[in-house]
């Protein structure tokens, strides 16, 4: 069996990945869709689309583009993966994405399935929550390109997509792997093409895994791979899934351009144990490929140390609020990200090998200006955010989500880690 997931953000895929090798698949990741037919033994095999927020047609032919080479790889079984917080407009992505993709398979319901209880996500009678709060009481309310200001998947899904929303309440997941088939192929019959299903914990998971292994097509966060890539593992595979992607190379840097709240803890308890640098917008609006120089000969300067040195651009609301008013927020997140690009650029022509990144975009510029095609998942750092391993350079990467990772998650990156 080899499974096939479709994910519509960077990190989201790396998320994802690094739930299948912790539960016993041998996975590989590909950033976008392969040029060529490229050929893997791993039993996953993940495409990271940038698909979350652009034009929903544009969604649509890239996820249709992956299932089709994901077919050619032998992929029978697949998974689109989408944020945990359902991240999408009433317009889409999830809905138009999650359509063309039964239609292509043929088939007519799947799950919605975003809970990750282990990150705080849980599903109860069909509202999504985050933490103690409902998910549109959460800051996702305020997400500047997709607030959430609805919690009830069912109406989330239906506003979004053409078909029928139904649920699997708590209450029948508990009754096991058989009890959510049957209630699965009631749906079915009446003609409910999306289900909704309850997780208030990792059980939950697990049962559903037993009662969906056979299902072509499953939606959802990352969660649900937990409970899928049990089912499929094998004591073989369990033994190799991490092993490629363990992290090696012996010059490391700390990148952070995520301002969520987790990422300005975790930037202020690294500046207690390591040197750190806060990068200056207006030098990056200036000349970021000078700036970028400058900044590599501090990096260079300050590793001698035995954590990394942290490049930060990382701001509390307040702080981003003055920027963005000064010079605009698109403006300055521009330049912020370009200087990363450069500043990248610069590290690898100097030998760096080892990136640690905060930040979904930032994570995605920072691969793309390393030439990063193509990754083994290594070893789980935290929940979601593994050490991935270049298949073709000797670089290994550390791409954080923004609201991922605990407080000291800079440092363990590094010192929990054996460098092979
Ligand atoms: N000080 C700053 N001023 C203006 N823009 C900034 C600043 N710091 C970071 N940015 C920009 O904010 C954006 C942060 O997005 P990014 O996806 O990297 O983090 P995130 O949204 O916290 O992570 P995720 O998408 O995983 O939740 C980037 O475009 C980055 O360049
Ligand atoms: O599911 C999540 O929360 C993450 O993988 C993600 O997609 C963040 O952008």
């Amino acid at each position: 069996m080899r499974l096939g997931v479709i994910a519509d953000d960077f990190t989201g895929a790396t998320d994802i990945a690094s739930f299948l090798v912790q539960n016993g698949l041998t996975t590989i990741q590909f950033n976008g869709i392969p040029a060529s037919e490229e050929m893997t033994k791993a039993q996953a095999i993940v495409i990271s689309l940038k698909s979350r927020s652009c034009p929903a047609d544009q969604a649509v032919a890239q996820s249709l583009a992956a299932l089709a080479w994901l077919q050619k790889q032998g992929c029978e079984r697949f998974y689109f993966k989408y944020c945990s917080t359902f991240d999408s407009t009433a317009q889409g992505n999830i809905g138009p994405v999650t359509d063309a993709l039964l239609n292509a398979l043929g088939e007519a319901q799947t799950v919605i399935c975003p809970a990750l209880p282990v990150n705080g996500r849980t599903v109860y009678q069909g509202y999504l929550f985050v933490g103690d709060q409902l998910l549109s009481d959460s800051g996702m309310r305020h997400h500047p390109v997709t607030p959430m200001q609805d919690s009830n998947l069912m109406r989330l899904m239906t506003s979004q997509a053409t078909g029928k929303a139904g649920l699997i309440a708590a209450a029948q997941i508990d009754q096991g792997a058989e009890s959510v088939r049957q209630a699965l192929d009631q749906l079915a019959e009446q003609g409910i093409n999306y289900v909704v299903t309850d997780t208030l914990h990792q059980g939950h998971l697990l049962t559903l895994g037993e009662a969906l292994s056979d299902r072509r097509l499953v939606t959802g966060g990352s969660g649900l791979a937990i409970g899928l890539a049990r089912q499929w593992a094998t004591a073989e595979t369990d033994a190799e899934a991490e092993k490629a992607g363990r992290p090696h190379g012996d010059r490391a840097v700390v990148l952070s351009g995520s301002c969520s709240q987790m990422t300005n803890r975790q930037v202020a308890a690294y500046r207690q144990l390591a040197p750190a640098c806060e990068i200056e917008i207006e030098h990056c609006l200036e000349d970021a490929e000078g700036y970028a120089r400058q900044l590599c000969d501090w990096v260079e300067a300050n590793s001698h140390q035995t954590l990394a040195p942290l490049l930060y651009a990382t701001a509390d609301a307040q702080q981003l609020q003055v920027i963005q008013q000064r010079y605009g927020a698109q403006r300055s997140s521009e330049a912020v990200e370009q200087l990363f690009a450069a500043v990248t650029r610069e590290l690898k022509g100097r030998g760096w090998q080892r990136f640690i990144v905060a930040g979904g975009e930032t994570s995605g510029v920072v691969a793309q200006s390393l030439g990063v095609t193509a990754f083994h998942i290594g070893p789980t750092i935290s929940p979601g955010v593994p050490w991935v391993r270049d298949i073709h350079q000797p670089l290994s990467l550390a791409l954080k989500s923004g609201n991922f990772g605990d407080e000291d998650f800079f440092r363990r990156a590094q010192t929990e880690f054996t460098y092979v």
